[in-house]
């Protein structure tokens, strides 16, 4: 029986189904499952991914999952530690714990090799700094992200930070040279770093270093983004991405269709901004000066739903200075808290009253806050609405609901009206 190639610990739920669409269009078969699986993997499946909603909380808890989903990944060929493309971490940063924790669990001198490079989504590391579309993370939105501002762009020194364990860098001139060189000085890395990060500015590096590390000697724990994982997928088994074939997703039930967005990324911003439809506004204020919000905002949406049949907007996505007043007034954890529950709570209503069973959801928190509350176990992956976002179905008391689950940052502007065109 040949062993999954990949087994993923994902620190949030949008970039559990951003890596899962990229390695199923690259033609893996592709399991996601929410939370620690309890069940092994199925003997089928390339490509095992959990997720987890462990990107904010405490070091501690987020070692203690991650470790758990390592574990009960057991057998897998490699297992690849997902995080952000843009390296969220908050200040005190999960990244580094939750690397020696895999690496720790991988056995005596395993060493961790990653990027978060994904040029296809804009995303690339040059001498240690990340870009994004061509600016230094620091200069870019994600230094107003509401969790987890990214003001430093050097990741050497923000891995080291959240890590006592050397941290080291392959840079782009020995990327360049290629897979060999790449492997050379990976193992000549072996007991001086423990962790290395890789730069890659395009999808030719990205190969280069997948190929690299195919040929690792093992102990060797996979870090990055989506990108290096498709670009495992498409050098593992080359020629068979999905491209062409149709999704395998069963067709939705008909019904009202609801977006929620929790997200304060920029491009969320410019999707809820470019949305025509009806909008039902969630504040986080309200929420918190009085407990009757709930109903409200309840009483609104199944008005705007029965009111016509076009989707939905449940939008709690404020413009940055909104968030902070939220924040400097409620506290950050609260602030953020409020609005999960309230939109997963109101989820919860659209599907069961409302017979909502299309959804889009966009934030990375926001979609495991949603997904939790909606009992959600495992998704099937579909067809792509955009780079890095997946349609998915996951079955709910013997309903199938169709969930796109957006990271903040990913699709056009439009993605909230062009997205259902794709759906299933
Ligand atoms: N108006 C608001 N005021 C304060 N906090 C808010 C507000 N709107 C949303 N939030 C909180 O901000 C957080 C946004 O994170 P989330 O991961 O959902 O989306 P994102 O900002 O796009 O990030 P990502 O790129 O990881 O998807 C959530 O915890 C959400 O509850
Ligand atoms: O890597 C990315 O950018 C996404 O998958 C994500 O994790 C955003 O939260």
């Amino acid at each position: 029986m040949t062993r999954p190639l990949l087994g993923v610990v994902a620190d949030d739920l949008t970039g559990a189904c951003d890596l899962a669409g990229g390695v199923a269009d690259a033609g893996l078969r592709t399991s996601v499952t929410l939370g620690v699986p309890t069940e092994p993997i199925p003997s089928e499946v390339d490509c095992a991914v959990v997720a987890l909603k462990s990107r904010t909380v405490e070091p501690a808890t987020a070692v203690e999952e991650s470790a758990a989903a390592a574990r009960a990944l057991a057998g897998v060929r490699y297992v690849y530690h997902k995080y952000c493309s843009t390296f969220d971490s908050t200040a005190e940063g999960n990244i580094g714990p939750v690397a020696d924790a895999l690496v720790e669990l991988a056995g005596p001198g395993a060493i961790s090799v990653g990027t978060p490079a994904t040029p296809q989504v804009g995303r690339t590391q040059y001498l240690g700094h990340l870009f994004v579309d061509g600016r230094l993370l620091s200069e870019s939105s994600l230094r107003n992200h509401p969790l987890t501002p990214m003001t430093h762009p050097d990741l050497v020194r923000v891995l080291a930070r959240q890590t006592d364990r050397s941290v080291g860098l392959i840079d782009h001139p020995v990327v360049r040279r290629g897979p060999t060189a790449i492997a050379d000085a990976v193992a000549a890395s072996r007991g001086v770093h423990r962790h290395l990060l890789v730069d890659a500015t395009d999808d030719a590096d990205l190969d280069h270093v997948a190929e690299a590390v195919l040929r690792l000697e093992r102990p060797v724990v996979i870090g990055g983004a989506a990108g290096l994982a498709v670009a495992l997928a498409r050098t593992h088994f080359p020629g068979t991405s999905q491209h062409s074939r149709p999704s395998e997703l069963p067709q939705a039930e008909p019904g009202p269709r609801l977006i929620i967005s929790g997200s304060g990324s920029e491009r969320t911003r410019e999707q809820v901004a470019a949305f025509r439809g009806q909008i039902v506004r969630v504040d986080p204020l309200a929420l918190a000066a009085d407990s009757s919000t709930i109903q409200r905002l309840t009483e609104q949406l199944e008005e705007a739903v029965r009111r016509d049949d076009s989707a939905v907007l449940l939008s709690a996505t404020a413009a940055p200075s909104d968030v902070r007043d939220a924040q400097t007034e409620l506290g950050k954890d609260k602030a953020a808290a409020l609005v999960e529950d309230a939109l997963a709570q109101l989820a919860v209503t659209a599907v069961g009253k409302l017979g909502v069973r299309r959804m889009i959801v966009a934030g990375g928190e926001t979609s495991g806050a949603v997904a939790a509350a909606l009992g959600a176990k495992t998704l099937r992956i579909g067809a792509l609405a955009a780079p890095g976002v997946p349609w998915t179905v996951t079955t709910v008391q013997d309903r199938s609901i169709a969930l796109l689950l957006k990271s903040g940052n990913f699709g056009d502007p439009d993605l909230f009206e062009t997205a259902w065109t794709v759906g299933p």
